[in-house]
């Protein structure tokens, strides 16, 4: 038995390093030829996942067959923009599990990674998310997750990824899960303006929290089950973002305070946030949903507004029950 990891920026060598430590023979498929070569020589991804080193059983590539050559599953982990390209030029796998957090909305709606793999690929496909920063999982910090998706699937997810290190949930409610990941990192770039201006705790706190409902008002009505956003790929995968020095989607918010320009907010890494915010955005508009952080996150990031004014504006909207 072997497993496919697709991607290898920080999430999809962590993943990799976490299965090769099991003793689970794994192949990294590197989009470059150079970083896969890089990856074999000094047995460490040093652009995207320095200090860890890189067990025998894990084995880089950037040639697709070679990758996919005996899998058994394949396990996603590039960044959400790079789906539909990534899929394309890769050979499929029996079944597939999605690790990237990311949201579309397009002509058919909202949709998650996973569905948009099970759309392209026709295979079945569980959803993997949590609060997980991959700087901690490579290193065997304990983590918990959740496989969501078909039951018998998501137990063999489970069991595949469940260590000491590790612990695996599962979950019918996929939708319910990516949601959740998702919108956690709208919500994080927010707590790093919030960060960033040195608005305080309070702030922070109420942000997130109001936040929160927003996740759930956003969540159910695409079909989300309430009790997943107050779970570990909901609640869980907030906290663990928007408290983080690791998350990219904090730091992000706390660059747009500061003035860095677009381009260079994704140098330590994809910002999902910046793509779900406009799913997000769009869909409210459309459904004439008021989702009031997202609009704020929105406005600062891609229409240039104050940071500052942005959340004055949320203070003053009008009065209301909690
Ligand atoms: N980093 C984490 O802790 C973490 C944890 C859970 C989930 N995720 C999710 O995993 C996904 C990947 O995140 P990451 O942290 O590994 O990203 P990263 O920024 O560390 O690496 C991105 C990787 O994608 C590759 N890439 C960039 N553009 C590409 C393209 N157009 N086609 C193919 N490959 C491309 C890069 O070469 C690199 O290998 C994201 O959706 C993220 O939200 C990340
Ligand atoms: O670094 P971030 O902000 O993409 O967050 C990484 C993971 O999603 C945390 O669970």
């Amino acid at each position: 038995m072997r497993v496919a990891v697709l991607g290898a920026g920080a999430w999809g060598t962590a993943l990799a390093v976490l299965l090769a430590s099991k003793g689970v023979p794994t192949r990294l498929w590197a989009r470059r030829k150079a970083q896969a070569e890089a990856l074999q020589a000094m047995r460490e991804n040093r652009d995207y996942l320095p200090g860890v080193a890189i067990p025998a059983y894990l084995y880089p590539t950037h040639d697709p067959e070679e990758a996919l050559e005996g899998a058994e599953l394949a396990v996603v982990a590039v960044p959400s923009k790079a789906l539909r390209e990534t899929l394309a030029v890769l050979p499929p796998a029996p079944w597939y599990v999605s690790a990237t957090k990311g949201l579309f909305y397009g002509g058919e709606g909202v949709r998650t990674p996973a569905e948009v793999v099970e759309a392209l690929t026709q295979r079945p496909v569980v959803a993997l998310s949590g609060p997980n920063h991959a700087e901690e999982v490579a290193r065997f910090l304990p983590t918990a997750s959740v496989a969501a998706g078909p039951e018998d699937l998501a137990r063999r997810v489970q069991a595949l990824f469940s260590g000491p290190t590790f612990r695996v949930y599962t979950s019918r409610d996929r939708r319910g899960v990516e949601l959740g990941g998702a919108v956690k990192n709208v919500l994080a770039l927010a707590a790093g303006m919030v960060d960033g201006l040195r608005l305080g705790d309070n702030a922070k706190a109420a942000l997130l929290t109001r936040g929160l409902r927003e996740m759930v008002r956003f969540g159910t009505a695409l079909g989300g089950e309430e009790a997943t956003f107050y779970g570990l790929a909901g609640l869980g995968d907030l906290l663990a973002t928007a408290y983080s020095l690791h998350s990219r989607n904090r730091m992000a918010g706390e660059n747009l305070v500061r003035g860095v320009d677009r381009e260079a907010l994704e140098a330590r890494g994809v910002v999902e946030g910046l793509y779900a915010v406009k799913a997000m955005v769009a869909w409210g508009k459309e459904q004439g949903v008021e989702l009031p952080v997202a609009e704020a996150v929105h406005r600062v990031a891609h229409e240039g507004l104050d940071p500052l004014a942005a959340l004055k504006a949320l203070m003053a909207r009008e009065p209301k029950e909690e």
